[in-house]
């Protein structure tokens, strides 16, 4: 609320011409919309900041370290990742026409998202009775979508579901659940599908690239893999790895 106060200070005293073209702007110029209707109120525009900073901070943080975890590990994998990156953004910071080309890196992330992803179920009420195949869902129940269990889930992954194996995704998300949209929803599913997955991704593409082009990277011998259901699913005492500067 305090920076809220500041950006309308700065609007007043003629400092600023306008509250900002950040989210917090936008936010800001819907609550001081001169039309009532259209007005978000300031226990809404809180709630707003709130609910970006959760579903943004936790989520990518978790699905940066534990990708992290999976490339210490899995040495082959890295190498491959970090040949692409080197290659395609040699030493200079990745820009979005070199993200856009990336291919071993995505496989990587959705293998990733595919083995440590949401934890908690998505929740859902039945809104009026429906069939679903052979099951009849009454109105008004809640259901909860378990992902991790689908994620997880041998008939649709395989034996080997339990493995990192990013060639699952060679040739997209489509392809590695035959075209079952419901095999993969790290984001989720239809109307309300993350509205972040675009950022995220890219998010996490830019970090996992940045890291790749300056480290080698090793997993700590003080590393206890616990992962902990919390907001996501995050490593309990951390990830401890090692990087080794590459130069
Ligand atoms: C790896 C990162 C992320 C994962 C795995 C993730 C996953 C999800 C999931 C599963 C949902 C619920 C969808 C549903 O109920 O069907 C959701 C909702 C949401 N996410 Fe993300 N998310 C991530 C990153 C982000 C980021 C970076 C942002 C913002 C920049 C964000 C903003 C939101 C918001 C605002 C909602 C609520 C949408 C609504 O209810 O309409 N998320 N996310």
């Amino acid at each position: 609320m305090e920076i809220v106060k500041e950006r309308e200070e700065k609007v007043v005293s003629g400092e600023a011409d306008n509250y900002g073209h950040d989210y917090l702007g936008i936010l800001v110029n819907a609550y001081r919309d001169s039309d009532e209707k259209n007005r978000l109120s300031m226990e809404d525009l809180v709630d707003e900041c709130k609910l970006f900073f959760l579903a943004a901070q936790a989520t990518v943080n978790s699905l940066i370290a534990w990708s992290l975890m999976c490339l210490a590990i899995h040495e082959d994998w890295q190498e491959k990742a970090r040949r692409e990156v080197i290659e395609i953004f040699g030493n200079q910071n990745p820009d979005s026409e070199g993200i856009a080309k990336l291919k071993i890196i995505p496989m990587i992330i959705h293998e990733t998202e595919r083995l440590y992803g949401q934890p908690n179920p998505l929740m859902r009420k039945v809104g009026r009775k429906a069939r679903v195949r052979g099951l009849v869902l009454p109105a008004d129940i809640d259901i909860r979508l378990a992902t991790i269990a689908v994620h997880h889930d041998p008939q649709l992954w395989g034996d080997d579901v339990h493995l990192f194996k990013p060639e699952r995704f060679a040739e997209g998300i489509a392809k590695a659940t035959r075209n079952n949209a419901a095999a993969f929803f790290p984001f989720g599913l239809g109307p309300r599908t993350c509205v972040g997955i675009s950022f995220a991704n890219a998010e996490a593409k830019i970090a996992l690239s940045m890291i790749l082009q300056r480290y080698a990277i090793s997993l700590s011998p003080a590393y206890v893999h616990s992962p902990q259901v919390h907001l996501s699913l995050r490593p309990r005492h951390g990830i401890q790895v090692m990087l080794h500067p590459l130069q």
